[in-house]
């Protein structure tokens, strides 16, 4: 599990940690860190530090200081180090001296053909996208050089992960103490390359954010014991389809035939086409231990969808069904549900615009799990979900969905991940757990069709969920 916590919780234990060292050392530890990472990186290029060109874009604050120490241990192992400030009248003051007692020198550009460069613009104390001056060095990195980030690469929100203007795109990010929401969290994650964490002994609470791993997606997936039988494995229902969009239903069943559930049983206007491509499937409502309602509903079937809302077992609500929905009837409910709208529908669940959802999507997610005590599963280039109860009890950690594709937002890729998590609620999963195992297998699938990029069908996603599985569950 990777965690992260937002600049706020990251200063205060900085701060708590600092009144009990000696000054300076939290840098030390932050930049012999970094060094460590730059050192390993230029070995592996190019057999070895000594007589590297490294370039350190430097800002005016403590992450110019971290590059600037960071730059004087390199250029004590014969790298030749050279600093370029955004402004020559603000630089780390201990930082410069420690450079330049090590043979670094200053320049007013990037000279030419570095074999590295430093992104230490800004740390965690920027704020929104590069202002000119900053831009203007960004934007002197030669094509092909490595880019290693201070903490975070500047220019994007370390609680976010938002880019509000011009920003450094790295291949590898060190970052201190504790990954930042923002480096998990796209575009900020892309940005941010292969992250490392330097752990500088920060005493940590409970995270704002989290990223599953394999290992953490194997312990929750649904296995089946010698003495499983269909029914005790779960059976989801779906409820999905109209005469308009057969083809919504039956990716909603492909998705959650490969979801883990014992069976899968189709309620709907589709089942002919349903049953044509997979005959597995049981037709007509019946027993369930989860319901899927709203993929190609269309319009006018709320009532449907309230009807299963009414009743107490796990509803995963999406799409169609996500119209109208009653806050108050889902807050009664004592059972799990997990809603899973896109940015758009998000918007219209909270009565606020589509913009402000995709300015502050960690922000959306937890304020619609709190209105509507549910879990939400918030799709995007980066799906988060959070967890109802969360919200309510305050603070379970958002989980961002490390895996996935642009290749993607493609038709019907939705209704295969509803059917997904469908099937592992059914199973037994709590809607946060089915909500992120789904979004994070979902993804793989994605990644596993597209390749090395290639345009991406639902069905195939859906085809390739069992490869997902086998890797997830591959130790
Ligand atoms: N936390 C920890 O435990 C540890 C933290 N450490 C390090 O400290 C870093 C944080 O340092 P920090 O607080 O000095 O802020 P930092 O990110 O250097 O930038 C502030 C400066 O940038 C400027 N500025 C702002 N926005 C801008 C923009 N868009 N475009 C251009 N300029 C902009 C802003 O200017 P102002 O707004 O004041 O005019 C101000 O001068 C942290 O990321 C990590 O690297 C480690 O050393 C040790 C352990
Ligand atoms: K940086």
């Amino acid at each position: 599990m990777r965690t992260a916590y937002s600049v706020e919780t990251v200063r205060a234990a900085e701060r708590e940690l600092m009144a009990r060292l000696p000054e300076g050392a939290l840098m030390q530890r932050a930049a012999a860190g970094l060094a460590a990472v730059c050192a390993g990186l230029l070995t592996r290029r190019r057999g070895r530090v000594y007589g590297a060109r490294v370039a350190l874009l430097v800002g005016p604050g403590d992450n110019g200081g971290d590059a600037l120490y960071a730059g004087a241990r390199l250029a004590r192992r014969g790298a030749g180090v050279t600093a370029v400030p955004m402004d020559p009248e603000r630089l780390h003051a201990g930082g410069l001296a420690a450079l330049r007692a090590a043979g670094g020198r200053l320049a007013q550009a990037v000279p030419d053909r570095p074999d590295l460069v430093v992104d230490g613009l800004l740390g965690i104390g920027g704020r929104g996208g590069l202002r000119p001056a900053a831009a203007a060095l960004a934007g002197q990195i030669p094509q092909g050089v490595p880019v290693v980030a201070v903490d975070l690469p500047s220019g994007i929100d370390a609680d976010t992960g938002e880019v509000a203007g011009p920003a450094v795109t790295a291949d590898v990010t060190v970052t201190f103490g504790a990954y930042k929401p923002g480096l998990l969290i796209d575009p900020g994650a892309s940005a941010a390359g292969a992250v490392h964490l330097v752990d500088i002994g920060l005493q940590l609470p409970a995270p704002e954010a989290e990223a599953l791993q394999h290992a953490d997606v194997a312990r929750l997936l649904p296995v089946p014991t010698a003495s499983s039988d269909k029914y005790r494995r779960g059976v989801v229902g779906i409820l999905a389809g109209s005469a308009q969009y057969p083809g919504a239903a039956v990716l909603a069943v492909a998705g959650a035939l490969r979801g883990g559930a014992g069976a899968v049983r189709y309620a709907g206007p589709a089942a002919e086409a349903v049953l044509a491509r997979y005959p597995e499937t049981l037709i007509g409502r019946g027993r369930v231990q989860a319901w899927v309602a709203g993929p190609g509903l269309g319009e006018g079937r709320a009532g449907e969808v309230a009807e299963l809302l009414a009743q107490d077992v796990p509803v995963l609500v999406d799409a169609d069904g996500l119209r109208g929905l009653d806050a108050g009837l889902l807050r009664a409910r004592t059972a799990p549900t997990l809603l899973t709208p896109h940015a758009g529908e998000a918007a219209a669940l909270l009565g606020v615009p589509r913009e402000s959802v995709e300015a502050g999507r960690l922000a959306a997610a937890r304020a619609l799990a709190e209105r509507y005590g549910a879990a939400v599963l918030l799709k995007g280039s980066t799906t988060l979900v959070a967890s109802g109860r969360a919200a309510s009890g305050g603070g379970r950690p958002v989980r961002v969905n490390p895996t996935g594709t642009s290749w993607l937002a493609t038709a019907g890729s939705g209704d295969v991940l509803s059917g997904l998590a469908g099937s592992l609620l059914a199973a037994g999963l709590s809607g946060a757990d089915a909500g992120a195992v789904a979004a994070y297998l979902h993804g793989l699938a994605g990644r596993l069709v597209a390749g090395a990029g290639a345009p991406v069908l639902a069905h195939e996603v859906a085809e390739a969920l069992p490869a997902a599985w086998r890797d997830v569950r591959t130790p």
